[in-house]
């Protein structure tokens, strides 16, 4: 069997007393939408900017694909196919969407605008196919700054696609958006990691989005890993519930 796409084993980092993670260990597989949730101060952001690069863990290990990428610089480790998308959008606001992809495109190659072959150019036809998988091509020649800011997010989702990540860790992919356009925006994403046998890690706190679509839920609380399972079985569990409701019996689909 081929080993997982990501395997996070026993990461720990402290702040000073502040324990961000202790012991974290999960795994995803190719094709597979995780949702790791957890309270404020859970230790999401310092789990994804460790995975990503951005910082080093006190001790324990990032495997990509049975490699250990454990403290890499983060061009390396996005060169190594993890690509990540942030809560606040990170597009040049005065290109169109497709100048935008193919920026992205440019530097997913580490290619550099040369005198014979004009930017305007470069990966177009790769950058359009992305934008149709992301449902933007309608809105391919608009500026971004006009853009609405769901079809940001999505070409957003279309910049991370360009560098062919096997890995996407998306920080709150819905953040912002009404309850329809999350949904549709969840779905789309479920789709891309079916269709390209992506793994993609995400943060949220809309729980329909949660519930509605993640294969399965990994649960920090306080840096500790409590619960790793489907939906029905983190819904259920008590260590979940008193986490998140104070120990209440209702449901966590119905916490903010
Ligand atoms: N640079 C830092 N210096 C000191 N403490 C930090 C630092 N970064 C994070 N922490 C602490 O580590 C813990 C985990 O924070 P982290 O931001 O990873 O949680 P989170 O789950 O992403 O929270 P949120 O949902 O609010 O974004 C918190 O107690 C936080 O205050």
């Amino acid at each position: 069997m081929s080993p997982p796409v990501l395997e996070v084993s026993a990461l720990t980092k402290h702040y000073g007393g502040v324990h961000a993670l202790d012991g974290v260990t999960f795994s995803i597989a190719r094709g597979e939408l995780l949702a790791l949730i957890g309270p404020n101060g859970a230790g999401k952001s310092t789990c994804f900017n460790i995975l990503n690069g951005q910082l080093r863990p006190d001790s324990g290990s990032v495997r990509l694909y049975g490699r250990d990428i454990t403290g890499l610089a983060p061009r390396r480790i996005a060169r190594l196919g993890v690509g990540r998308t942030f809560q606040v959008a990170t597009v040049f606001a005065s290109m169109t969407a497709l100048e935008n992809v193919q920026m992205a495109l440019i530097a997913a190659r580490g290619q550099v605008f040369g005198l014979w072959s004009p930017a305007r150019r470069m990966g177009r036809e790769d950058a359009l196919a992305l934008l149709e998988q992301t449902g933007m091509a309608a809105l391919a020649e608009r500026p971004a700054a006009t853009l609405a800011y769901g079809d940001v997010k999505r070409l957003e989702l279309a910049m991370a696609l360009a560098g062919d990540p096997a890995l996407l860790l998306m920080d709150e992919p819905t953040a912002g958006m009404s309850g329809d356009e999350r949904q549709a925006m969840i779905a789309l994403v479920r789709q891309l990691t079916r269709a390209r046998g992506l793994a993609v890690l995400f943060t949220e706190h809309a729980m329909d989005v949660v519930f509605g679509h993640a294969d399965r839920v990994v649960v920090l609380a306080r840096g500790r890993l409590i619960a790793d399972g489907s939906v029905e079985a983190v819904q259920s569990d008590p260590a979940v519930r008193q986490v998140y409701l104070g120990g209440a019996p209702a449901s966590i689909s119905e916490a903010p």
